[in-house]
């Protein structure tokens, strides 16, 4: 079903097409009890709007409830996993950053974002929120929203066309929807830190030497032959013991300072993310120019 303000899931069966969304697809194989799930805008790389926000986590708790399957393969549709928020034009992105011109005073103002900024965050934690393994196979560009959301898979593989960047700096923005707090237990926070202070270029071949990708392999097909291969040794082991060791881990890596790291940079950019900054990085984008930023 598909509808312009809230989303809901129908299921479905045909052509293995298991729950039907517009910005999400979704194949599942019951036999060996896989599914999976694309980013599905290519034309545009897969850029996250306003529907796929919404999209995500109503195709992930479904799939977290679903029991005929029992591994998740996450993919971008296309030659690109995903090139982060829609930055198309303005209108887009101020409906992903939030809305807040209704608002009458700045606390409303501040108060709206705040539950706005959550609702994005909420919706790249259904991944990791969800009980089945979530495994992300990676082409091209695994940019700012799009690593956001690789860093809430459980595995990461790529190909050599897969490249990555924390790119929210870029754009004037703090990362408020997980990269901040889910990227230094996978790459260490020193790696971390650089990655995100820079919004600097990881190429494939690096991306596996530090550990952001388990594998990177030589090509598409080869990336999802092991991608589907890794899903369905997951999904024939015992579902209570994969969802019991995939809790246990994100339990051991921090039990709640992910939810506390979401917290803080939710009130950060509460009060923050509207700027001059930001207007003036969209504005350079526009007119292809360099942005000029005032002093703090
Ligand atoms: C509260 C805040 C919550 C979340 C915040 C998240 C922050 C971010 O996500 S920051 C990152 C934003 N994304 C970007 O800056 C990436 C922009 N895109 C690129 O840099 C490049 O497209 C590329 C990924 C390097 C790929 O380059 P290339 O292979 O040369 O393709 P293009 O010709 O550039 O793109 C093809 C086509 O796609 C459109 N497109 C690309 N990225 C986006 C995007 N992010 N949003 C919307 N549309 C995008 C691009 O404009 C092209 O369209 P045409 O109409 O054909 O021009």
């Amino acid at each position: 079903m598909q509808t312009q303000t809230t989303t809901t899931t129908s299921k479905v069966n045909n052509n293995n097409q298991c729950y039907r969304c517009e910005t999400v697809a979704v194949r599942c194989d019951r036999e060996s009890k896989i599914a999976v799930v694309s980013l599905n805008r290519p034309r545009y790389l897969n850029a996250i709007n306003a529907q796929m926000w919404r999209e995500i986590p109503v195709v992930f708790d479904a799939l977290s409830e679903d029991e005929e399957v029992n591994a998740i393969v996450l993919t971008g549709e296309g030659k690109h996993f995903c090139a982060g928020i829609d930055v198309s034009s303005k209108e887009s992105l101020f409906e992903t950053l939030g809305d807040v011109e209704n608002e009458r005073d700045l606390g409303r103002r501040n108060e709206y974002l705040l539950r706005h900024i959550k609702r994005l965050q909420a919706s790249v934690s259904s991944v990791e929120r969800c009980r089945k393994p979530v495994v992300c196979m990676i082409k091209g560009a695994c940019v700012g929203g799009g690593l956001d959301i690789a860093a809430a898979c459980d595995i990461r593989m790529c190909d050599r066309t897969a490249f990555f960047s924390v790119k929210e700096v870029e754009l004037g923005i703090v990362a408020d929807i997980g990269s901040l707090q889910r990227l230094p237990s996978i790459v260490g926070q020193g790696r971390a830190t650089e990655l995100a202070l820079t919004a600097r270029t990881v190429k494939s071949d690096e991306a596996e030497k530090i550990g952001l990708v388990s594998k990177c392999y030589s090509d598409a097909e080869e990336l999802e032959r092991a991608c589907v291969e890794v899903a369905k040794r997951m999904a024939s082991l015992s579902p209570l013991a994969i969802q019991g060791t995939k809790r246990s881990l994100l339990n051991s890596r921090d039990s709640e300072s992910v939810e506390k790291g979401l917290e803080y940079v939710a009130l950060k950019n509460a009060a923050q993310l509207i700027s001059d900054d930001l207007k003036e990085s969209m504005n350079a984008r526009f007119e292809k120019r360099k942005p000029v930023y005032s002093r703090l």
